[in-house]
Protein backbone atom coordinates (compact mmCIF):
# COMPACT_ATOMS: atom_id res chain seq x y z
CA UNK A 1 0.00 0.00 0.00
CA UNK A 2 1.14 3.28 -1.22
CA UNK A 3 0.37 6.23 1.47
CA UNK A 4 -0.52 9.42 -0.24
CA UNK A 5 -1.45 11.14 3.15
CA UNK A 6 -0.61 9.96 6.33
CA UNK A 7 -1.24 11.57 9.91
CA UNK A 8 1.34 11.45 12.90
CA UNK A 9 -0.16 12.13 16.26
CA UNK A 10 -2.67 14.56 14.37
CA UNK A 11 -4.42 17.32 17.60
CA UNK A 12 -6.06 20.35 17.37
CA UNK A 13 -6.88 22.34 20.58
CA UNK A 14 -8.66 25.36 21.03
CA UNK A 15 -7.98 26.83 24.25
CA UNK A 16 -8.70 24.12 27.10
CA UNK A 17 -11.13 22.22 24.46
CA UNK A 18 -9.41 19.42 22.89
CA UNK A 19 -10.93 19.03 19.11
CA UNK A 20 -8.96 15.90 17.85
CA UNK A 21 -6.42 14.22 20.05
CA UNK A 22 -3.39 12.53 18.26
CA UNK A 23 -4.80 10.88 15.10
CA UNK A 24 -2.90 8.91 13.32
CA UNK A 25 -3.93 7.97 9.60
CA UNK A 26 -2.96 6.59 7.12
CA UNK A 27 -4.78 7.65 3.45
CA UNK A 28 -3.90 4.81 0.82
CA UNK A 29 -3.31 6.43 -2.73
CA UNK A 30 -6.45 5.87 -4.92
CA UNK A 31 -8.70 4.83 -1.88
CA UNK A 32 -11.81 5.72 -1.50
CA UNK A 33 -12.20 6.33 2.54
CA UNK A 34 -15.22 7.58 4.50
CA UNK A 35 -15.00 9.31 7.83
CA UNK A 36 -18.41 8.89 9.76
CA UNK A 37 -18.87 10.50 13.12
CA UNK A 38 -21.67 12.18 15.45
CA UNK A 39 -22.17 15.93 14.98
CA UNK A 40 -19.11 17.29 16.41
CA UNK A 41 -16.88 14.75 16.89
CA UNK A 42 -14.44 16.89 14.85
CA UNK A 43 -14.69 15.03 11.15
CA UNK A 44 -14.92 18.81 9.43
CA UNK A 45 -11.45 19.35 11.52
CA UNK A 46 -9.50 16.51 9.67
CA UNK A 47 -10.58 17.80 6.65
CA UNK A 48 -9.54 21.13 6.85
CA UNK A 49 -6.34 20.35 8.48
CA UNK A 50 -5.70 17.74 5.41
CA UNK A 51 -6.02 20.61 3.52
CA UNK A 52 -4.01 23.02 5.10
CA UNK A 53 -6.82 25.57 5.90
CA UNK A 54 -5.98 25.24 9.58
CA UNK A 55 -3.03 24.60 11.36
CA UNK A 56 -2.34 21.62 13.68
CA UNK A 57 -1.60 22.65 17.29
CA UNK A 58 0.53 19.21 17.39
CA UNK A 59 1.22 16.36 15.32
CA UNK A 60 2.20 16.32 11.70
CA UNK A 61 0.63 15.70 7.81
CA UNK A 62 2.90 14.48 5.35
CA UNK A 63 1.93 14.56 1.56
CA UNK A 64 3.77 11.38 -0.58
CA UNK A 65 6.13 11.25 2.67
CA UNK A 66 6.58 15.16 2.68
CA UNK A 67 5.50 17.38 5.56
CA UNK A 68 3.09 19.42 4.42
CA UNK A 69 4.32 22.51 6.16
CA UNK A 70 7.62 21.81 3.92
CA UNK A 71 5.32 22.55 0.93
CA UNK A 72 4.15 25.20 -1.08
CA UNK A 73 0.34 25.76 -0.16
CA UNK A 74 -0.86 26.84 -3.35
CA UNK A 75 0.74 23.63 -5.33
CA UNK A 76 -0.47 21.96 -1.99
CA UNK A 77 -3.82 23.24 -3.04
CA UNK A 78 -4.01 22.26 -6.41
CA UNK A 79 -2.93 18.77 -5.72
CA UNK A 80 -5.29 18.23 -2.58
CA UNK A 81 -8.80 20.03 -3.41
CA UNK A 82 -11.15 20.94 -0.31
CA UNK A 83 -15.06 20.68 -1.64
CA UNK A 84 -17.33 22.32 0.88
CA UNK A 85 -20.86 21.29 1.73
CA UNK A 86 -21.94 25.02 0.28
CA UNK A 87 -19.90 25.70 -2.10
CA UNK A 88 -19.07 29.33 -2.67
CA UNK A 89 -19.81 29.89 -6.95
CA UNK A 90 -17.52 33.03 -7.73
CA UNK A 91 -18.60 35.90 -11.11
CA UNK A 92 -21.82 36.10 -12.96
CA UNK A 93 -21.86 33.05 -14.89
CA UNK A 94 -20.65 28.85 -14.75
CA UNK A 95 -18.74 29.74 -17.54
CA UNK A 96 -17.07 32.25 -14.82
CA UNK A 97 -16.38 29.42 -12.66
CA UNK A 98 -15.62 26.93 -15.35
CA UNK A 99 -12.95 29.29 -16.53
CA UNK A 100 -11.16 30.02 -12.99
CA UNK A 101 -9.33 26.72 -12.85
CA UNK A 102 -7.56 28.18 -16.33
CA UNK A 103 -6.61 31.50 -14.74
CA UNK A 104 -5.33 30.79 -12.00
CA UNK A 105 -2.67 28.35 -13.54
CA UNK A 106 -2.28 30.23 -16.21
CA UNK A 107 -3.50 28.12 -18.84
CA UNK A 108 -5.33 28.85 -22.12
CA UNK A 109 -9.30 28.56 -21.58
CA UNK A 110 -10.20 25.19 -22.99
CA UNK A 111 -14.03 25.16 -23.81
CA UNK A 112 -14.20 21.66 -25.31
CA UNK A 113 -12.73 20.06 -21.88
CA UNK A 114 -15.07 22.35 -20.11
CA UNK A 115 -18.02 21.09 -22.04
CA UNK A 116 -16.69 17.69 -21.45
CA UNK A 117 -16.67 17.75 -17.82
CA UNK A 118 -20.22 19.31 -18.08
CA UNK A 119 -21.24 16.42 -20.05
CA UNK A 120 -19.91 13.60 -17.85
CA UNK A 121 -21.95 14.67 -15.21
CA UNK A 122 -24.90 15.62 -16.83
CA UNK A 123 -25.14 19.08 -17.92
CA UNK A 124 -25.47 20.76 -20.95
CA UNK A 125 -23.36 23.25 -22.87
CA UNK A 126 -26.02 25.17 -22.59
CA UNK A 127 -25.54 25.60 -18.29
CA UNK A 128 -22.42 27.79 -19.44
CA UNK A 129 -24.34 30.88 -19.69
CA UNK A 130 -26.64 30.48 -16.90
CA UNK A 131 -26.38 32.79 -14.11
CA UNK A 132 -25.48 31.15 -11.00
CA UNK A 133 -28.32 32.27 -9.23
CA UNK A 134 -30.55 29.95 -11.43
CA UNK A 135 -28.73 26.61 -10.17
CA UNK A 136 -30.23 24.44 -7.98
CA UNK A 137 -28.80 23.12 -4.98
CA UNK A 138 -27.67 20.05 -6.78
CA UNK A 139 -26.20 22.10 -9.80
CA UNK A 140 -24.36 23.99 -8.12
CA UNK A 141 -22.05 21.58 -5.75
CA UNK A 142 -21.88 20.13 -9.67
CA UNK A 143 -20.29 23.04 -11.05
CA UNK A 144 -18.50 23.65 -8.19
CA UNK A 145 -17.06 19.78 -8.22
CA UNK A 146 -16.02 20.71 -11.92
CA UNK A 147 -14.08 23.34 -10.84
CA UNK A 148 -12.05 21.60 -8.42
CA UNK A 149 -11.69 18.21 -10.48
CA UNK A 150 -11.04 19.78 -14.22
CA UNK A 151 -7.40 19.37 -14.06
CA UNK A 152 -7.43 16.14 -11.56
CA UNK A 153 -5.80 17.11 -8.33
CA UNK A 154 -4.65 13.81 -6.43
CA UNK A 155 -6.91 14.10 -3.50
CA UNK A 156 -10.19 15.24 -3.31
CA UNK A 157 -10.95 16.11 0.31
CA UNK A 158 -15.05 16.04 -0.01
CA UNK A 159 -16.95 17.75 3.28
CA UNK A 160 -20.49 16.25 3.11
CA UNK A 161 -21.01 17.31 -0.28
CA UNK A 162 -24.19 15.61 -0.60
CA UNK A 163 -25.81 16.87 2.24
CA UNK A 164 -29.06 18.67 1.76
CA UNK A 165 -29.54 17.75 -2.00
CA UNK A 166 -32.35 14.98 -2.88
CA UNK A 167 -31.61 11.87 -3.71
CA UNK A 168 -31.08 12.14 -7.69
CA UNK A 169 -29.10 14.75 -7.08
CA UNK A 170 -26.92 12.58 -4.37
CA UNK A 171 -26.60 9.47 -6.57
CA UNK A 172 -25.18 11.26 -9.25
CA UNK A 173 -22.48 13.12 -7.37
CA UNK A 174 -21.42 9.57 -5.90
CA UNK A 175 -21.47 7.19 -8.79
CA UNK A 176 -19.26 10.36 -11.06
CA UNK A 177 -16.72 10.87 -7.77
CA UNK A 178 -16.78 6.66 -7.85
CA UNK A 179 -15.64 7.13 -11.79
CA UNK A 180 -13.34 9.70 -11.26
CA UNK A 181 -11.66 7.16 -8.12
CA UNK A 182 -12.09 4.79 -10.71
CA UNK A 183 -11.02 6.22 -13.68
CA UNK A 184 -8.35 8.12 -12.67
CA UNK A 185 -7.29 7.07 -9.30
CA UNK A 186 -7.76 10.35 -7.41
CA UNK A 187 -8.12 9.71 -3.68
CA UNK A 188 -11.28 10.42 -2.46
CA UNK A 189 -11.34 11.67 1.65
CA UNK A 190 -15.41 12.14 2.27
CA UNK A 191 -17.07 12.90 5.46
CA UNK A 192 -20.71 12.44 5.44
CA UNK A 193 -23.89 11.03 7.66
CA UNK A 194 -25.55 10.00 4.72
CA UNK A 195 -26.89 6.48 5.34
CA UNK A 196 -26.75 5.48 1.26
CA UNK A 197 -22.89 6.80 1.54
CA UNK A 198 -22.15 5.30 4.28
CA UNK A 199 -23.59 2.04 2.89
CA UNK A 200 -21.71 2.14 -0.30
CA UNK A 201 -18.55 2.91 2.17
CA UNK A 202 -15.38 1.16 0.44
CA UNK A 203 -13.22 1.98 3.66
CA UNK A 204 -15.05 3.86 6.66
CA UNK A 205 -13.22 5.67 9.59
CA UNK A 206 -14.97 6.22 12.40
CA UNK A 207 -14.34 9.45 14.56
CA UNK A 208 -15.54 9.54 18.00
CA UNK A 209 -15.01 12.53 20.50
CA UNK A 210 -11.61 13.40 18.64
CA UNK A 211 -10.30 10.32 18.42
CA UNK A 212 -10.46 7.20 15.82
CA UNK A 213 -12.29 4.27 17.22
CA UNK A 214 -12.47 2.11 14.38
CA UNK A 215 -10.65 1.63 11.00
CA UNK A 216 -13.08 -0.60 8.16
CA UNK A 217 -12.36 -2.11 4.77
CA UNK A 218 -14.92 -3.95 2.78
CA UNK A 219 -13.85 -6.49 0.30
N1 LIG B 1 -12.10 27.06 15.72
C1 LIG B 1 -12.84 26.46 16.64
N2 LIG B 1 -13.07 27.04 17.83
C2 LIG B 1 -13.80 26.43 18.79
N3 LIG B 1 -14.36 25.22 18.64
C3 LIG B 1 -14.18 24.60 17.46
C4 LIG B 1 -13.42 25.17 16.41
N4 LIG B 1 -13.42 24.31 15.36
C5 LIG B 1 -14.15 23.25 15.75
N5 LIG B 1 -14.63 23.42 17.01
C6 LIG B 1 -15.43 22.46 17.79
O1 LIG B 1 -14.85 21.18 17.62
C7 LIG B 1 -15.82 20.16 17.54
C8 LIG B 1 -15.65 19.39 16.25
O2 LIG B 1 -16.03 20.22 15.14
P1 LIG B 1 -16.15 19.63 13.66
O3 LIG B 1 -16.73 20.71 12.81
O4 LIG B 1 -14.86 19.05 13.25
O5 LIG B 1 -17.22 18.48 13.90
P2 LIG B 1 -17.95 17.53 12.87
O6 LIG B 1 -17.73 16.14 13.35
O7 LIG B 1 -17.53 17.84 11.48
O8 LIG B 1 -19.46 17.95 13.11
P3 LIG B 1 -20.69 18.11 12.09
O9 LIG B 1 -21.00 16.71 11.65
O10 LIG B 1 -21.77 18.69 12.94
O11 LIG B 1 -20.25 19.00 10.98
C9 LIG B 1 -17.15 20.88 17.70
O12 LIG B 1 -17.54 20.80 19.04
C10 LIG B 1 -16.85 22.30 17.29
O13 LIG B 1 -17.72 23.21 17.91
Amino acid sequence: MTAILTTENLTYQVQDHLILDQINLSFAKGHYVTIQGQSGSGKSTILRLLANLISPTAGQIRFNQQLITELDPIQYRRQVSYCFQQPVLFGTTVEDNLRFPFIVRNEPYDQKRVVAALAAFNLSSDTLTQKKEALSGGERQRVALIRNVIFHPQILLLDEVTTGLDETNQQLILQWLQRLNQSYGITMIAVTHDATELAQAKTLVKIEHGQVTEVRTHA
